[in-house]
């Protein structure tokens, strides 16, 4: 299935902006792990995940990274999610709790469904959210609308743009 989503506004997100927000969700994240003992370790939902979560585990001194890896979108087209590579067993235990998943954004929620069925008791935590994606991610920063792309600092590049006045 690949669905064309409309998408009337950008939303471009610096360097500097997604370091800041990153840190701001470690911060909210912060003494909220289980009582015996806080986050035992960081996942990454790759590849988007892999910035937010290396800025969260720095700021909380959390040691232990993993990966999982769930492929969800061809450029803005929307497939069907499926996990490519599943973190290591020893470090989700059950059912993962006391584990912090991140990624950099919830969409439609797709690919959180996914990982939740997966890690019922992991706490899902992302950078930026859209309403329809929304009731999937336990802590988040910023909420975009719907019709939002939000645009990364890895896909992009600096480029020269015409002046205001100066196009004919
Ligand atoms: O809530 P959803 O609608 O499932 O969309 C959100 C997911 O889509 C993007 O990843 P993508 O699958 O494009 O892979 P990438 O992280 O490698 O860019 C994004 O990084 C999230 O992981
Ligand atoms: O770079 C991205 N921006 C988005 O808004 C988005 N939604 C799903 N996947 C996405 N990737
Ligand atoms: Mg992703």
């Amino acid at each position: 299935m690949t669905d064309r989503l409309p998408h009337e506004k950008g939303f471009h997100v610096s360097w500097d902006q997604i370091h800041r927000d990153a840190r701001a969700l470690a911060w909210r994240l912060d003494g909220k792990g289980p009582d015996d003992g806080g986050w035992r370790a960081v996942v990454a939902i790759t590849r988007g995940g892999m910035a937010p979560a290396m800025i969260v585990s720095r700021e909380l001194d959390i040691r232990v990274v993993d990966t999982i890896s769930v492929k969800s979108y061809n450029h803005q087209a929307q497939t069907q999610p499926r996990v490519i590579k599943a973190p290591q067993a020893d470090i989700m235990g059950d059912q993962g709790e006391g584990v912090l998943v991140v990624d950099d954004l919830v969409d439609t929620g797709k690919t959180l469904e996914l990982v939740r069925k997966l890690y019922p008791k992991a706490h899902f935590a992302t950078v930026y959210a859209k309403p329809e994606g929304r009731g999937m991610v336990d802590t988040y920063i910023t909420e975009v609308s719907q019709d939002t792309w939000i645009f990364f600092p890895w896909d992009m590049a600096l480029q020269y743009v015409e002046p205001y006045r100066g196009r004919d």
